[in-house]
């Protein structure tokens, strides 16, 4: 295992690092032992309103941080970006430690990570109103403002990229931000509070409470002086987190949460590709993503040949320690753990035909093995939940509008992928297909510019591209009289 320094485990309060007031702190575990990595401040209520109190001083009107141009803004984000990838082997190894996927993977999302801020960075001095020939005697344009304070909580699958996903909008319009990380991976939140720090930042722009959920997460959806939240997680707690933000004052909203995707095959596709792909999209981040691609829909003509290709690539995943070479670490935690072995068991209780791994991996450590269901059928648990682990479902339909309509038929919206050659096929099958992204010959294709979100329970508003900013800027209508006859 590498040996990586847990420099700050305090909470993160107007550029300080402080204990929380109750002076209590949670253990952070490590997935791949079961070992307790560090002890980290436990933040609650009485933290997240001196975390809301900095971040709300910063965002006066005569701040540091209102009055620095927007150009100025952008700079500091490049910095940080550079600052990300100075870092980004303790990064790296430090999101290992706390979450378990491959520190390769890390790497990849720290860099990954950067090139986002460097999108938002350039968008900070080009956000743009319009002026508008409204009728009558006025003249008339709009501004885009800063919504203000916002809470932002985020989930523990991908650390490093979520708390980028949620502060680069907010650096570029100019919001300040309270963020509480997932209980499960405090510490990558917190050493980038610390190249925030470096990069320049202004005191309370961004401030860092780690916790649990309905204690500090709570506290923040709840508080008065919180204008907007940002959540990404499960789709549970995004009904609760709305519920919240509509009791007190009515806070924007914006979720990312669950889903159930589907991706799938039709008989003129080839079927090894096809089979890497849906691979791909089913265990990418050992099945812990929130678009991952669950539900693999196989045509008849090709069903056999298929599932016998999707079974081999599974068995050949390797699986081990995430410092080595390997494709996929542990689960994330216990009950995660515990929640996808309960899934696998229901799915062979439930007459699915298991043919690959389908049990843990190893005693110690969160691992489970890369476990491939064929003959499910719609009505099974593993393909009407989502199971957030390595668990692939193959389903077998006949014709294009059986499995359009089978593919919706699901509480979820965020991603769906196709497999074909036919144009017509994959451009009806995108029309047709409600969820927020679609992928076709590929899967999970997720950059900087590309909007991402969810229809229906997976969510609401999207992060990203050009839309990832508009939810973090509020529109204000002005219009000044002017007479249409001289005056002067
Ligand atoms: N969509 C995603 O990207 C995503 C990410 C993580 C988990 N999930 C789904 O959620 C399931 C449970 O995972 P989980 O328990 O880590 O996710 P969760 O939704 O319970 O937690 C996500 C975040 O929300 C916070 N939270 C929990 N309860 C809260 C509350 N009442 N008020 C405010 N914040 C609260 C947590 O502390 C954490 O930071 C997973 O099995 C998976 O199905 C989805
Ligand atoms: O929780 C959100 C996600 O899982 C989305 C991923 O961050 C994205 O799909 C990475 O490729």
């Amino acid at each position: 295992m590498a040996k990586v320094d847990v420099k700050y485990t305090k909470l993160f309060i107007n550029n300080e690092w402080v204990d929380a007031v109750s002076k209590k702190t949670f253990p952070t575990i490590n997935p791949v032992d079961e070992t307790v990595i560090a002890k980290v401040a436990e933040g609650d209520k009485a933290d997240v309103d001196l975390a809301v109190a900095a971040a709300k001083k910063a965002f006066h009107r005569y701040s540091e941080w209102r009055t620095l141009d927007a150009s100025q803004r952008g700079r500091l984000m490049l910095k940080l970006a550079d600052l990300m990838e100075r870092d980004v082997k303790y990064l790296a190894n430090l999101e290992t430690l706390d979450n378990g996927k491959p520190v390769k993977q890390a790497e990849g999302e720290v860099l990954w990570s950067a090139s986002i801020l460097r999108y938002y960075a350039g968008k900070a001095d080009k956000i743009f109103g319009q002026t508008i020939p409204a009728d009558g005697e006025v003249v008339t344009f709009t501004l885009k403002e800063p919504v203000g304070v916002c809470g932002q909580i985020l989930p523990w699958n991908y650390p490093i990229p979520m708390i980028v996903w949620k502060i680069a909008p907010v650096l570029a319009a100019g919001c300040t931000t309270v963020v509480k990380p997932a209980e499960q991976t405090p510490l990558t939140a917190l050493a980038l509070a610390a190249l925030i720090k470096e990069a320049g930042v202004p005191a309370g722009v961004i401030n860092v409470i780690t916790g649990y959920g309905p204690t500090a997460g709570n506290a923040l959806t709840h508080h008065p002086d919180v204008d907007k939240i940002a959540f990404t997680g499960s789709t549970e707690v995004g009904r609760i987190i709305m519920q919240a933000a509509s009791a007190v004052n009515l806070k924007r909203v914006t979720l990312e949460l669950g889903g159930k995707s589907p991706l799938v095959v039709f008989n003129d596709a080839d079927v090894e590709k096809a089979a890497e792909i849906a691979h791909r999209a089913a265990f990418a981040n050992a099945g812990q993503c929130c678009v991952a691609g669950t539900r693999t829909y196989v045509q008849s003509g090709i069903y056999d040949k298929f599932i016998a290709k999707a079974a081999e690539i599974a068995k050949k995943r390797s699986v081990g320690n995430p410092y080595e070479d390997v494709q996929q670490g542990p689960q994330i935690d216990k009950e995660q753990f515990d929640k996808i072995l309960g899934f696998i068991d229901a799915g062979k209780k439930g007459g699915a035909k298991c043919i690959a791994g389908g049990d843990r991996q190893g005693k110690v450590g969160y691992f489970v093995q890369p476990t491939v269901f064929a003959d499910v059928t719609d009505n099974m648990k593993i393909a009407r939940e989502e199971i957030f682990g390595p668990v692939q479902s193959i389903l077998k339909f006949e014709t294009f509008e059986e499995v359009v309509d089978r593919a919706n038929d699901s509480n979820y919206g965020l991603g769906a992928g196709v497999v074909t050659n036919d144009i017509t096929t994959a451009l009806a099958f995108v029309k047709h297909v409600r969820a927020g992204s679609m992928w076709v010959n590929t899967y999970e294709h997720v950059t900087p510019q590309t909007p991402f979100g969810g229809f229906k329970e997976s969510g609401i508003g999207r992060e990203l591209g050009d839309d990832g900013i508009s939810q973090y800027l509020e529109n204000k209508t002005v219009s000044f009289s002017l007479p249409k006859k001289p005056l002067l």
